[in-house]
């Protein structure tokens, strides 16, 4: 490493505090509050590179155990029997400082092999070039500044959180670390991590989430720049996911970069990293935002479905799921080398939320935008002239699903609009009459509108006297229009009434639509 490499590495590591500043954070409960902590206050350059990465291994008669003992042997004939097998094949890709970024990807795909050589676990079979602010990177320095959190954490199970955290002090911090300035450090951590209450508790008590914080803390003792975990939400429950999560933004947040592989995080999981590295194949296949992946793939006409988490769309078409796009998506991407998707952050929000909103409504036929830099006034008489210009018949036009989306959310619309449809299709008069029906449920008669649209349209056709029906048999039972109405219910119905109560109908609705829109925009603001 020269100097100036040397010099900036340590600006970096020199910038962030000495002190830890983590707290562990309440999970927040809404997309806003969980966003506020994907904030970027931290913008440090580029800082962990690695250009036409690639590592192969020899497979083949023996295992690498094997090899110690057979190592004379295989020497002589491993370039005859053994093959070449090509894992990671040239890949390219930056991670930031002050960023969490996931290594993503189908099982095999690479994910912690890639990891294993980013870390420096793996030096033997890699060809291509690992650096630091893009220098290559100098690996002694770069191992005392980083660490590598295992799934399997290796606690020791009959000592207690603080003698762990004590053993690891003495080993880590270096003999100028007075007792009592360890013991100020340990203390930090562990109330900081939130495992003060449980520091006097043996490590084999601890719950999954105190271990993999406890993993955490024994390394924080260190204070590393770089801090690579693999699978870290392996085997916790959802809280614990978000509050690991969670505290890995923290550590991220204070200017460290953190790089964690992940199995198909649920899409709330997703919202929090703030990097994706999607590798198929031993090729990188996205580099980019989270945000960025679903434009990502429309570009190479793959299409998110609605409602699906778009983490798990990725590693489908990775997987090979959706047909064969991995070569595309990689020359897309360049291997890694394209960084245009990382720009899509979450300042960009609102336009790709109101874009993805209205795309969605249109593709499930709706029509009022629920989310716009506009007027309430305007979205909601834009919706009543679009519903009217598509309506046929008059009752059509009263559409419930309209009121949902506008109280609450789209994806509800489509749920409680047919919910409130059924009854008043069951008692329109269609399917029962009035007097078959319990008195107690007559009421939903005299309020259903398709009742009301239903006994217009009969009175129009065979009310106010029409004349008799053309008959050829000997006896038709509906030769008397009036006939037909007292079977059907309606020889006592009035036109006028069924016209009257749906124009009130759909201005009440309206009217409504338009209070619970403008409650949920005001609400928003
Ligand atoms: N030392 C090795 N010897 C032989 N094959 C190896 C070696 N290391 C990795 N591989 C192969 O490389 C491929 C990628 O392995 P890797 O463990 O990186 O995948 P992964 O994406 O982490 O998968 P998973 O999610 O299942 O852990 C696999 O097919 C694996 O068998």
């Amino acid at each position: 490493m020269d100097e100036g490499q040397s010099f900036n590495f340590m600006k970096h590591f020199n910038n962030r505090p000495t002190s830890l500043k983590v707290e562990l954070l309440s999970i927040p409960e809404t997309n806003s509050a969980r966003n506020s902590y994907v904030q970027h206050d931290v913008s440090i350059g580029e800082h962990l590179g690695f250009r036409n990465l690639s590592y192969s291994v020899k497979e083949g008669l023996f295992k690498r155990s094997e090899l110690i003992v057979y190592i004379m042997l295989v020497l002589i004939i491993r370039s005859f029997v053994l093959e070449n097998k090509q894992v990671l094949y040239e890949v390219n890709g930056g991670f930031l400082a002050g960023e969490v970024t996931a290594i993503m990807g189908p099982s095999g795909a690479g994910k912690s092999t890639l990891m294993n050589i980013l870390a420096g676990y793996t030096t033997h079979g890699i060809s291509g070039e690992l650096l630091v602010d893009s220098k290559i990177r100098n690996e002694n320095l770069f191992r005392k500044q980083s660490c590598y959190i295992m799934q399997d954490d290796n606690l020791q199970p009959l000592l207690t959180v603080k003698e762990a955290m004590g053993v690891a002090a003495c080993l880590k911090l270096g003999s100028d670390v007075t007792k009592e300035e360890r013991q100020t450090r340990i203390d930090e951590i562990l109330k900081a991590l939130g495992l003060w209450q449980c520091r006097l508790i043996k490590t084999k008590s601890l719950s999954g989430g105190q271990r993999k914080r406890l993993a955490i803390a024994l390394e924080l003792l260190k204070n590393p720049q770089i801090m690579f975990f693999d699978e870290p939400t392996s085997g916790l429950d959802s809280v614990s996911t978000k509050q690991c999560i969670l505290l890995l933004k923290q550590l991220a947040q204070e200017g460290r970069t953190i790089i964690i592989t992940i199995h198909q995080p649920s899409a709330s999981i997703c919202e929090m990293l703030d990097h994706l590295y999607v590798l198929a194949e031993g090729k990188c296949i996205y580099q980019g935002s989270v945000k960025g992946v679903v434009p990502y793939l429309q570009e190479s006409n793959l299409f998110c479905p609605a409602y699906h988490n778009p983490a798990d769309y990725l590693i489908e078409v990775a997987a090979g799921e959706h047909g064969e796009y991995v070569d595309l998506l990689v020359s897309r991407m360049g291997n890694g080398t394209n960084h245009d998707w990382r720009k899509m952050q979450i300042g960009d929000e609102s336009g790709m939320q109101s874009i993805e909103a209205i795309d969605k409504m249109m593709r499930n036929g709706l029509v009022t935008p629920v989310r716009s830099p506009t007027s309430p006034g305007f979205h909601w008489a834009l919706s009543v002239v679009i519903d009217w210009w598509h309506s046929n018949v008059i009752c059509c036009n009263l559409n419930f699903d309209e009121l949902c989306q506008s109280a609450t959310d789209p994806a509800n619309g489509v749920i409680f609009g047919p919910f409130f449809l059924l009854p008043f299709t069951i008692f329109s008069g269609f399917f029962v009459q009035l007097y078959d029906v319990h008195p107690y449920m007559r009421w939903i008669f005299h309020i259903s509108y398709i009742k009301y649209g239903f006994e217009g349209l009969m009175l129009a056709i065979f009310g106010y006297d029409r004349e008799k029906m053309p008959c050829n048999a000997d006896y038709c039972n509906y030769h008397y229009p009036k006939i037909f109405l007292e079977d059907v219910d309606m020889a006592d119905a009035v036109y006028s009434y069924s016209v009257i109560f749906l124009l009130g109908l759909i201005v009440f609705l309206r009217v409504l639509a338009f209070i619970a829109l403008y409650l949920r925009i005001q609400l928003r603001r």
